[in-house]
């Protein structure tokens, strides 16, 4: 798909353009007010627009004299609430999407019964929303959105309304079924939903989007403040195994799986510049010696209170990792560019979730 967008909301103003592959997911990050669900409330048709150009799937749904109503759009929406109808059972509520693309009631049925079972909501077909979790209706949510075999699926911060326990169940779900699934906008506050969901990230800011690119290059070397603020993570890709995960190049580094990470799947290692410890590299260093690694400085940037350090060389996965200092540290071990060091990462500070692609 791609969205040329532009519109005033008060004294907000609006102004994007942008691509989606087919069959990827882009995630818009950004802080509050930033545009993120003005973007989405356009796509889908909501909300009055100045300019826009919209094209999914071949399709042009607004533009050079276009302007399809949302109903015609083939566009699924997924809130952070899921809005079911309350009155309906759950496989009247599924079964309502593919009712409005034209399918007779018996197709329908079978198409929502089909979704349910495929979200792991078959059991309560019956019910009504009101009898269900936050979680299940989540669910059930999911699978009315995708009923209806959208070209487009916009996911508005779709975890948001869930407890701990149920949205890493529910993000797993969702890995699933995007895998083979609809082009997708999703919009999130969370890094870690972009790593697991999303291909490429766009950072909103003020109605502009300021950076984009792949996931991983984008979370893992931010070039704006904003997404080195919400993100500055250290990023390591590989596959998910019983301890850790195994990168690239075959060195396994141990972590802890988060509860919706597969082993023999593909995960990236998530640590904080602040987990990395930094010792001189001839002296003596206390850290596990599992992830032990030698590199060099590449450069020392202050980062608020504390010096953040790059390093470069030592094994692929360790080049371009950060490390968080106070300045005193800096001074004690005589940190320079060019200076080799010894980094140590406890492997309970390193997350391993499961990764897009
Ligand atoms: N109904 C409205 N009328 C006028 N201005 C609005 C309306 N809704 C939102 N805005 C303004 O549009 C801007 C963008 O809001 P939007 O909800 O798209 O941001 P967001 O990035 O999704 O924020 P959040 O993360 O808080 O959901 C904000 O400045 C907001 O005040």
């Amino acid at each position: 798909m791609s969205a040329r967008l532009a519109l005033s909301r008060g004294a907000f103003a609006l102004d994007v353009e942008f691509t989606v592959p087919a069959g990827t997911v882009l995630a818009l990050l950004g802080p509050n007010g930033s545009g993120k669900s003005t973007v989405l409330g356009s796509l889908a048709g909501l909300l009055p627009v100045r300019t826009a150009e919209v094209t999914v799937a071949g399709r042009e749904l607004v533009g050079h004299g276009v302007d399809l109503p949302p109903h015609e759009r083939r566009i699924g929406l997924l809130s952070q609430d899921s809005l079911l109808f309350p009155h309906l059972s759950v496989v009247d509520n599924v079964a309502f999407a593919p009712r409005s693309t034209g399918k007779n009631r018996v197709q329908a049925r079978e198409i929502a019964l089909e979704w349910l079972s495929e979200v792991g909501a078959a059991e309560f077909a019956k019910r009504r929303p009101g009898q269900l979790s936050g979680g299940q209706q989540q669910r059930v949510a999911i699978a009315r959105a995708l009923a209806s075999s959208p070209d487009l699926l916009l996911l508005d911060e779709p975890f948001a309304a869930l407890d701990v326990d149920s949205a890493p169940a529910i993000r797993g779900l969702l890995r699933r079924v995007l895998r083979d699934g609809p082009t997708t906008v999703l919009v999130t506050h969370d890094p870690l939903d972009a790593l697991a969901l999303a291909d490429h990230v766009a950072v909103l800011s003020e109605g502009r989007i300021v950076e984009r690119g792949p996931t991983r290059e984008v979370l893992g070397a931010p070039r704006t403040a904003f997404t080195a603020r919400i993100a500055g993570l250290n990023l390591v890709a590989g596959v998910a195994t019983a301890d850790g995960l195994r990168t690239g190049s075959g060195e396994v580094l141990a972590g802890l799986l988060t509860s919706d990470a597969v082993v023999g799947e593909a995960a990236v290692a998530v640590f904080e510049p602040s987990a990395v410890s930094v010792y001189p590299h001839d002296g003596e260093h206390h850290g596990s010696p599992r992830n032990t690694v030698s590199a060099t400085v590449a450069g020392l940037e202050p980062h608020g209170p504390v010096i953040r350090l790059r390093v470069t060389g030592g094994p692929p996965w360790a080049s371009g990792l950060s490390a968080d200092l106070t300045p005193a540290a800096v001074a004690d071990l005589a940190l320079e560019p060019g200076s080799p060091v010894m980094l140590s990462i406890k492997a309970a500070t390193v997350a391993v979730h499961p990764a897009a692609g």
